[in-house]
């Protein structure tokens, strides 16, 4: 038996299955998705078994064999090393690095050098000793080192020169003369947590008796055996030392009459163990929550892979919705995973899923430890759960029999990974479900429009593309191979089990919710023009009817949430009489101000300097930091009501591990009048004393170079809105902006997405942007400009003939032109952009295109970064 292995180096002549030979004792371990070392030129790898198969096709006698397997289970599915395959085509990258991003950070290799002794070696160098006199003095400690290195087997180089940090030469010595030979071992970044477990070994009335055994003056040895026999089961030493004031000997002892037994047993670290969840069941659902919940819950039982796109207003109960869709899903012993966007992942959401289905549910997120990360995902390895409720990543879980796939907040940017590999959570989400034959449900009150497109015309989803090596090989126009993928835009082959990836002619189906729960109105929005109050003479950031209002809440003691988006909010350090701004030295950015450290930084490379007093460009001292805006608003809001108790939330007050959480509770136990803060505080909390929500800067992303910059002030303004009001207390929102006419907010303002969405679509049609668009950004970035010029204008010219060849299909190259910023850690950067029509995949070309630059990337240390659909064109 052969394995088809991918190694751990991203690169582009690694980018392809090896084959290696299955050893005899091995057959049993190596499945596709193990994880394996493999001999690779002089090193050892970790790799991922990507296939078998039962020959090759050249001499068997030149491939080499596995050198092991590093799991008892393999850590990846079959269906995800297929969507590896995916994504790397999909997304452009390698392949490697899309497997990568599929397993949990502890598991990822880390490589060890060691040192054992060689096996011939080690006698030789016996005899040798004998013979040459002058070296027999220190010989004794070279053979402590010997003996030192076989007892231990094998020996990490760096912590045998510790340990004989005075006779390091010998050390060097034995290496070099090839009594110590080098090993690579591969090791996981983190271990299982493994916990001294004490374990009765016989039934309760057995314990009692021997209790009764003991002679008087064990007292406390009874007291443990009693103990035990009331918790017949496992339990930790720990506790048992404390429940008993005892002392380990006291336990040990019991174990050497062989009452009893300690072990080392793996335990999991569960972050959610201290805290006890409130069962909840299922609500009687409203109307229009029954029908969309019956559509999902039908596409469920009927095993039919279908993307619905939900549409309900804020408060419509889409939670509801999705928990017992998530129900129907498990009475089918299938397993479901609800994504949301990472900040909005708090207690709350948490409660709502562990509430509803209990210890069946991992929670996956970044602010976990890496351990508990990986004890959560190990539980959905080990089938102990059966939904998963995660950021992004989480849509990696290695389930086998996805049932359904929720996305909550389905518009959110987060969802694109802004790394390699780059991919959408949303699209990927489709493509997995498809492989299951499931469900895909995307929740907001915002739907994006690339959703929405989805649900407006045919085949609206990216193809996979089949593209192989041979696309990847120069010449001047495409590959038939590549030119045949783009025409024909073919579904991938099925594979096994697995479905496909693709289901040509999928189209989402739309499924609205318009009321909030029990006919609760939505809130009523004021637009307040902010030019207007300066016109009347107010110069402070809070304009009077919303001054108004706060004071109102806090008389009625109701509660009030302020967001300030932080986006061109001033945080940068300016001088006010000659106009200098801070500068990063190595990128092309204002540095950022941080009131908790006193310094400005660069948010691109970390450069940090002390903040300044003193104009370096004209020694004024009318120079200024502009703290973040919240801490300015926080400011005010104390000056105008005194007493006003406060909540900030920005990154600067979240940071710590558990703050987030601990500001919600806070807040969520009214503790605080006001909640204030950027984007954290706009999504996905329920806060039944919240009556009014202020939104004071609400044009500020309006100004940004983005063509989506409506689409985002529009969702955050809605989903701000929606904060209000939620439960018995109606809600009232005040919008503060200075372009009070613009239609994202006067639609926001009317809970209107319906007449929004049609206004943006007619505009991006129109400009040619995505939905209707597609985008390929290709970044290109080096220390030196005339050599990044140079080949950026050559990487367009190739991409334009390539493009040539496919006319007539639209697709155009745009650029190259500098990136809005034009320079990050002393690597100048420039861009082109692809644009081409709807369903045509023309990732192959990029790919042809690209590689012909590949000996320039690697001679001159130039770097090409492709973002397919981008989201951020920075
Ligand atoms: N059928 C129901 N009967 C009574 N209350 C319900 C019902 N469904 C949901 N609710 C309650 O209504 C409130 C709003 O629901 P939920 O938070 O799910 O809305 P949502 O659509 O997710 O809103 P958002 O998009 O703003 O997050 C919650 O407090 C929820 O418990
Ligand atoms: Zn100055
Ligand atoms: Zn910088």
């Amino acid at each position: 038996m052969y394995a088809k292995v991918i190694v751990d180096v991203p690169a582009k002549q690694t980018n392809r299955a090896f084959d290696y030979f299955i050893p005899e004792k091995m057959r049993e371990w190596v499945l596709v998705g193990s994880r394996v070392g493999v001999p690779f030129g002089p090193r050892k790898l970790q790799g991922f078994v990507v296939g078998l198969q039962d020959h090759v096709d050249y001499d068997p006698a030149k491939v080499k064999p596995i050198a092991e397997v590093m799991d008892l289970y393999p850590p990846l599915t079959p269906d995800l090393v297929e969507l590896a395959r995916w994504i790397s085509h999909t997304y452009l990258c390698h392949e490697i690095t899309a497997l990568q991003a599929m397993i949990p950070g502890a598991l990822k290799a880390k490589y060890e050098r060691h040192v054992k002794v060689a096996d011939k070696m080690a006698g030789e160098r016996n005899v040798e000793k004998q013979d040459i006199g002058q070296h027999i003095m220190s010989l004794p400690v070279q053979d402590e080192i010997i003996q030192y290195v076989r007892e231990k087997g094998s020996v990490e180089i760096e912590t045998l020169l510790q340990k004989f940090a005075t006779d390091s030469g010998s050390v060097k010595q034995l290496i070099l003369e090839g009594t110590l030979v080098e090993v690579q071992l591969i090791k996981d970044r983190m271990a299982t947590k493994k916990v001294l477990t004490v374990i009765p070994l016989e039934e309760p009335p057995q314990l009692l008796e021997w209790a009764e055994q003991l002679p008087g003056r064990s007292a406390k040895q009874k007291e443990v055996l009693q103990y035990l026999a009331g918790h017949p089961y496992p339990i930790k030493l720990s506790e048992l030392l404390n429940e008993l004031s005892i002392s380990a000997s006291t336990v040990k002892g019991l174990a050497e009459k062989g009452w009893l037994d300690i072990q080392e047993i793996e335990v999991f670290r569960d972050p959610y163990a201290e805290r006890y969840f409130r069962r909840t069941e299922p609500l009687p659902l409203m109307p229009e929550q029954q029908q969309v919940f019956s559509r999902i819950s039908q596409a469920v039982l009927d095993v039919r892979h279908q993307v619905f796109l939900l549409q309900g207003v804020t408060g419509s109960g889409k939670t509801e919705v999705y928990l017992q869709s998530i129900q129907t899903c498990l009475d089918q012993g299938r397993e479901a995973i609800v994504l949301v966007p990472e900040i909005s992942l708090t207690p709350q959401m948490v409660e709502r899923f562990k509430g509803r289905f209990g210890n069946l549910v991992a929670v996956l997120h970044s602010r976990l430890s890496h351990g508990e990360r990986y004890d959560e995902w190990r539980k959905i390895m080990l089938k102990q759960v059966s939904v998963v409720i995660g950021a992004r990543s989480a849509i990696f879980a290695p389930f086998t029999r996805i049932g359904l796939i929720i996305i909550d907040e389905e518009h959110e940017s987060s969802y694109k990974q802004e790394e390699s590999p780059k991919y959408h959570a949303r699209d990927v989400a489709v493509a997995r479900a498809g492989q299951h034959h499931a469900v895909v449900v995307l929740g907001s009150a915002t739907p994006s429009l690339e959703s929405m497109y989805g649900t407006m015309r045919e085949n609206p989803i990216r193809t996979p593309e089949p593209v192989s090596m041979a696309a990847v090989i120069g010449g001047n126009s495409l590959t038939e191979a590549v030119r045949t993928d783009i025409v024909n835009a073919a579904p991938a082959s099925k594979s096994g089990q697995i479905g496909a990836i693709q289901q040509p002619g999928a189209r989402f189906e739309l499924l609205t919710m318009q009321n909030r729960v029990e006919g609760r109105p939505l809130p009523r929005v004021h637009i307040i023009d902010m030019r207007e109050e300066l016109r009347e003479g107010n110069r402070s950031m809070f304009s009077r009817s919303l001054y108004k209002a706060i004071e109102e809440r806090l008389h009625k003691k109701e509660q009030i949430v302020l967001l300030l988006n932080r986006r061109g909010y001033s945080t940068f350090v300016m001088c006010r009489t000659c106009g200098y701004v801070a500068q990063c030295p190595h990128c092309d950015i204002s540095l950022t101000f941080h009131q908790s450290s006193h310094a400005i930084r660069c948010h691109y490379c970390g450069y940090a300097e002390r903040e300044v007093t003193v104009c370096p460009s004209c020694t004024s001292e009318h120079i200024r930091h502009f703290g973040t805006g919240t801490q300015r608003v926080e400011e005010e809001l104390s000056k105008l009501f005194p007493g006003i108790r406060v909540i900030r939330m920005d990154v600067d007050t979240t940071t710590e591990k558990g703050s987030h959480e601990k500001w919600l509770t806070l807040f969520g136990n009214r503790q605080a009048d006001v909640l204030l803060g950027t984007q954290m505080v706009a999504k996905g909390l329920d806060f039944p004393h919240v009556t009014l929500v202020g939104a004071l800067a609400a044009d500020t992303v309006l100004n940004l170079p983005d063509f989506r910059a409506a689409e985002r002030t529009f969702q955050l303004l809605t989903q701000v809105a929606g904060r209000a009001g939620r439960h018995e207390l109606p809600g009232e929102v005040f919008v503060q902006t200075y372009a009070p006419e613009h239609y994202s907010i006067i639609s926001a303002s009317k809970h209107d997405y319906n007449s929004f969405k049609d206004r943006e679509m007619t505009l991006r049609k129109f400009h040619e942007y995505p939905p209707f668009h597609r985008l390929i950004l290709i970044t290109l970035s080096h220390e030196q400009i005339p050599l990044l010029m140079r080949t950026a204008e050559s990487l367009a010219a190739r991409l334009k003939e390539l493009a040539k060849s496919l006319a007539p299909l639209p697709i155009e190259i745009l650029g190259p032109v500098a990136s809005p910023i034009a320079r990050i850690k002393d690597r100048y950067r420039f861009q082109c952009m692809i644009k081409y029509r709807g369903e045509a995949s023309i990732s192959g070309l990029v790919q042809q295109a690209v590689a012909s630059f590949e000996d320039v990337e690697r001679q001159h240390k130039l770097t090409i970064s492709i973002d397919v659909d981008p989201q951020v064109l920075m």
